[in-house]
């Protein structure tokens, strides 16, 4: 049988899902667990919850996720700070205005996903890793609690939006929890104390469009 397909679809679409579908969930736990060990309340909050819902006698697994929202948690805060893809890129199809800006058709427009995550219009302290900001149970959260990484809140946009949204995210959200979640049941994680960095992880970013540890 021959195979028709216009534009060489599969294997870009099949090279699309290697690309977009490796490198973006381990930086997201690299930058997860690097926080953890920055914030040493915060990773000792996430082993307690751990603990508490699924005990120390057994691993925890995908079904036990749900039950776990400070660890849903820092991982909506880590994909806010430090969204692996730094960019959203669309291209218009006819003219355009955005933001009083006149766009021609056909203009490459990158949405800067890593500056709208930090915008302080939009988050208060935005620096400050605090995934308790997410958590309803007070002022602050119930503005953010809602604010979902997988929905129409465009001051979240880790998997961008719309019919050109990330179709992995569902995926990379269980893989990034059930991973996290698993890391910090089996390990006790530490900064190697070395000259300049005692007991703390280097936060650089690395110089890519894909945002990794430098
Ligand atoms: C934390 C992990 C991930 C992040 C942050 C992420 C982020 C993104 C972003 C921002 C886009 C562009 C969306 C847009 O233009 O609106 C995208 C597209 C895409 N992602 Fe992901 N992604 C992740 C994981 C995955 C996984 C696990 C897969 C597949 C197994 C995947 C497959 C794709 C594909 C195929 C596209 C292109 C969709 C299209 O052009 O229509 N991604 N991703």
């Amino acid at each position: 049988m021959k195979l028709c397909c216009e534009n060489n679809s599969i294997y870009i679409n099949s090279a699309n899902i290697f690309t977009g579908g490796t490198d973006t969930t381990t930086i997201t736990l690299e930058w997860s667990l690097a926080e953890l060990i920055n914030h040493p309340t915060v990773m000792e909050k996430a082993m307690k919850e751990i603990d508490s819902i699924i005990g120390k006698d057994r691993m925890v697994m995908e079904t036990y996720i749900d039950n776990l929202s400070y660890l849903q948690a820092i991982v909506k805060e880590t994909l806010r700070l430090h969204p692996p893809s730094l960019f959203v890129l669309r291209e218009s199809t006819g003219n355009c205005t955005i933001a009083g800006y006149d766009i021609p058709a056909k203009t490459w427009v990158f949405t800067n996903v890593w500056a709208i995550c930090r915008d302080p219009k939009h988050w208060d302290d935005p620096l400050e890793f605090r995934p308790k900001r997410f958590l309803n149970n007070d002022n602050e959260s119930k503005k953010m609690g809602q604010v979902g990484v997988r929905v129409q809140h465009y001051q979240l946009l880790p998997f961008g939006s719309g019919r050109r949204g990330c179709p992995g995210a569902l995926l990379a959200l269980k893989v990034a929890h059930t991973t996290l979640a698993a890391m910090i049941q089996c390990f006790e994680l530490k900064a190697e104390e070395k000259e300049g960095y005692y007991g703390c992880v280097d936060m650089e970013e690395g110089p890519s469009f894909i945002l990794s540890r430098a």
